[in-house]
């Protein structure tokens, strides 16, 4: 019997819930997504097809029976449900109030999932009246594409969900990583360890941003996509790894916020595809040409990968 829940809801359809939502759904589940805001439910709908397409694609898990409603009623998309994924914007007093709210409509029994990319489930559940039932459920951007999920207790989660939910995230063909409490979790501390040495590369000059996206991807990224950092190691040699580590980290960046140029940036309206300009600037198409060349490429390597033994 599969382990996926009858009934799933999805809170907030930006960037993450829509695909969080499709995958659950050709797996079997019956998914209500849910957001405040009409327009977002809207561009929901109207992308609901490109994303099916992906799980084709890719060969997503499918079973019978399985759909996704989308809708601004809260009520109407808790009816019924055994697991709410969270996932709205990161704010901690957003979340909190979100979760007020789904307590003060659902059985205690229902298990909510939070998709926040790092704050301490921990620190969340402390407003909630059943703080058991709050568990991290990490899913990484594009969710019906990055098939790796991280499942983060924090200190009252009741234990029994760990083991639920990585059964449920491997009956849609998802790998669970089980993790203790820290914050950014494993995949953002090493993301934004990278990406801290990155902004400070192309802060000081060092390198152009065409420069440093063909680095880490024909250097790095080709690499780590086969071969994990630990077993990198073994592959280049702990005497090696000693050598260069004993003079070049005490080089790295070590700051603590936020580079001055990105917030430059943010204070002059480039965020990115979002806005049309960010790191690079986009002209008429382009963000849309650029969205399906990442997608066509994360689909064509996610093949290969599936095919290659985990070294
Ligand atoms: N964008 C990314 O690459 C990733 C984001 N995450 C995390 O997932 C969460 C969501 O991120 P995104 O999808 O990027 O955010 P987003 O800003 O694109 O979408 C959030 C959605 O939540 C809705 N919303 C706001 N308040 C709400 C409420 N009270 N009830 C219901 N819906 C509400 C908004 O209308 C919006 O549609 C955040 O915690 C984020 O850190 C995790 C992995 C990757
Ligand atoms: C920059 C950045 N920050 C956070 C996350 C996930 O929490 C992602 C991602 O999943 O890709 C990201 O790219």
């Amino acid at each position: 019997m599969s382990s996926l829940p009858t009934v799933a809801t999805v809170i907030g359809s930006g960037t993450m819930g829509p695909g969080i939502a499709a995958t659950l759904a050709r797996a079997g589940s019956t998914v209500r997504l849910y957001d405040i805001s009409e327009d977002a439910i809207a561009r929901a709908e109207a992308a609901y097809g490109v994303v099916q397409g992906v799980l084709e694609a890719v060969d997503s898990p499918s079973a019978p029976g399985g759909s996704v409603t989308f809708g601004t009623d809260l009520d109407a998309a808790l009816a019924g449900t055994e697991l709410i994924i969270e996932a709205v914007p990161e704010k901690l007093e957003l979340k909190q109030k979100v979760f007020a709210d789904l307590e003060a409509r659902v059985g205690d029994d229902v298990i909510i999932a939070t998709n926040t990319s790092g704050i301490p489930i921990s620190t969340m559940a402390k407003s909630l009246t059943v703080p058991g039932r709050l568990i991290g459920m990490h899913w990484s951007n594009p969710p019906h594409l990055i098939p790796m999920i991280e499942i983060i207790p924090g200190e009252a989660t009741d234990p029994t969900l760990v083991d639920k939910l990585a059964e449920i995230v491997k009956a849609f063909n998802y790998v669970p990583v089980i993790e203790k409490e820290i914050p950014g979790f494993v995949e953002n501390r090493v993301l934004y360890a990278i990406l801290r040495e990155c902004m400070a590369l192309l802060e000081e000059g060092i390198v152009t941003p065409e420069g440093l996206d063909a680095a880490v991807k024909w250097g790095i990224g080709y690499k780590l996509s086969v071969v994990g950092p630990t077993r990198l190691l073994d592959m280049a040699g702990l005497d090696i790894y000693q050598a260069v580590s004993s003079y070049l980290n005490k080089d790295l960046d070590n700051s603590t916020d936020t580079p001055q140029f990105i917030k430059d940036k943010i204070a002059a309206g480039e965020l990115g595809f979002k806005s049309g300009a960010g790191m690079y600037e986009y002209g008429e198409g382009d963000v849309d040409a650029k969205r399906k060349e990442i997608i066509t490429g994360l689909i064509a390597a996610r093949k290969t990968l599936s095919t290659i033994p985990n070294v």
